[in-house]
């Protein structure tokens, strides 16, 4: 079938198997060509298939030669209807691990549910035997707990009152003032059941109580911070309650594996273009004048330039881990150099619907989305017939 882009808001409801794959070559090039990486050898992702969750794999992969088991929530292909993005991803990571002769293996299914836990164990128990590495990287609106059987859905709201600040529909380009009521009812404890770090931990109770966690292991899960500008919605909004606990979390799973010198981190990264990041109100203006003052200056980076550089220079240095008063590692250190956002200050106040194609980089936001679902990548003739029936080779 001839494969085009269907937007409704933040989302694109089909997705091309050849952009995927060819975004994830990317990927895989970028890792390869910045050379090996003495990191992990036997690596479960949790979110493995978009994001930050993918880069990790790939890191995982093509810099370490590592094996490689990603859990992740895709939707797969019917006749005449696309799988999701994470799906063709998945296939395309896997065949190329394949064929690069490295062990790639996966599971689709709820991450917070027992079942895909439990699926996820004996996988590990019969093909790996211990992991070296967990990443959790789930992004995800609800989670319905595994004890209880409530459905958590997370937020997007500010704390204590009002916020109005102007935002950006990036697809117009239109420039205007949102208001967002603040959180209410459950709102600050359901979003923390959700994006907090209550599940992270249970999926490392479970490893290290099944003995599938290897003497030195290590685990990270990504936060992020960003700036003054939007912390009412984010930092000190409901999702900032989320990070305080995923973050806090971190110190009672590393206090929980001291016993095999295993190891717990949170990785604060950059604000990035992700089907996750998409979805917060004022965030992708941020983006899109973030974009612009980054690539101005030289560093910008994507998902897997921050993979990369979170394997290489700081969790597998060789040397201690190098983390901030927090105890956090940060590779959000270049979006929040004081001269970047001072810039973003200026153009903040700055920016219209008039003025922002100019002084933002509202085309590279737009791009960036509609890469996610593997459109507008270079090299792909998306006027080709394509196959909408892909398989993962390594899905269990
Ligand atoms: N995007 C950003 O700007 C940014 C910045 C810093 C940190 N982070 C954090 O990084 C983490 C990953 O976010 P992302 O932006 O890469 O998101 P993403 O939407 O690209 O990826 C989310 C992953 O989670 C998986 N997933 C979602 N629900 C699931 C479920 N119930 N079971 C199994 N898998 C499920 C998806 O399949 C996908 O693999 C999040 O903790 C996010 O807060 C994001």
């Amino acid at each position: 079938m001839i494969i085009a882009p269907k937007i409704r808001g933040f989302i694109c409801l089909t997705a091309h198997p050849e952009g995927c794959a060819q975004n994830v070559l990317n990927q895989i090039n970028y890792v390869k060509s910045k050379g090996p990486i003495d990191g992990p050898k036997k690596v479960l992702v949790i979110g493995a298939s978009t994001g930050f969750g993918l880069s990790s794999r790939i890191t995982s992969a093509f810099g370490s030669n590592a094996s490689t088991i990603g859990v992740y929530f895709e939707k797969p292909p019917a006749p005449g209807k696309t799988a999701s993005a994470g799906w063709y991803n998945t296939a395309a990571f896997e065949a190329q691990a394949h064929e690069a002769g490295l062990y790639a293996k996966s599971i689709n299914g709820d991450a917070f549910s027992k079942e895909i836990k439990e699926k996820t164990l004996e996988l590990i128990k019969a093909d790996l035997g211990q992991i070296d590495l967990v990443i959790y990287s789930l992004a995800s609106p609800k989670r319905v707990h595994p004890v209880t059987g409530v459905v958590h859905n997370s937020v997007l709201k500010p704390i204590g009152e009002v916020y109005t600040n102007k935002t950006v529909d990036f697809h117009t380009g239109i420039v205007s003032d949102i208001s967002i009521q603040p959180a209410g009812g459950d709102d600050i404890e359901n979003t923390i059941a959700v994006m907090g770090g209550e599940d992270w931990a249970m999926w490392i109770d479970e490893l290290k109580a099944a003995n599938l966690l290897a003497p030195g292991a290590t685990t990270v899960a990504y936060s992020y911070i960003g700036p003054t500008l939007t912390e009412a919605v984010y930092r000190k909004g409901t999702i900032g309650r989320a990070k305080d606990h995923l973050e806090a979390t971190a110190f009672e799973i590393a206090e929980k594996l001291k016993d095999i010198n295993g190891k717990a981190y949170v990785s604060v990264n950059k604000a990035l273009v992700t089907q996750a990041s998409s979805a917060i109100p004022v965030i992708p203006l941020y983006i899109s004048l973030l974009y612009k003052i980054m690539k101005a200056e030289g560093i910008h980076e994507g998902c897997i330039e921050q993979i990369q550089r979170l394997f290489k220079d700081r969790l597998y240095t060789g040397a201690e881990v190098l983390t901030d008063d927090k105890g956090r590692i940060r590779v959000d250190d270049l979006e929040m150099r004081d001269d970047v956002q001072a810039q973003i200050a200026t153009l903040w106040s700055e920016a219209t619907t008039e003025s922002l194609p100019a002084i933002g980089d509202l085309a590279g936001y737009k791009k960036d989305f509609l890469n996610l679902f593997g459109f507008d990548v270079a090299g792909v003739d998306y006027d080709a017939d394509v196959n909408e029936m892909v398989e993962i080779s390594g899905l269990v």
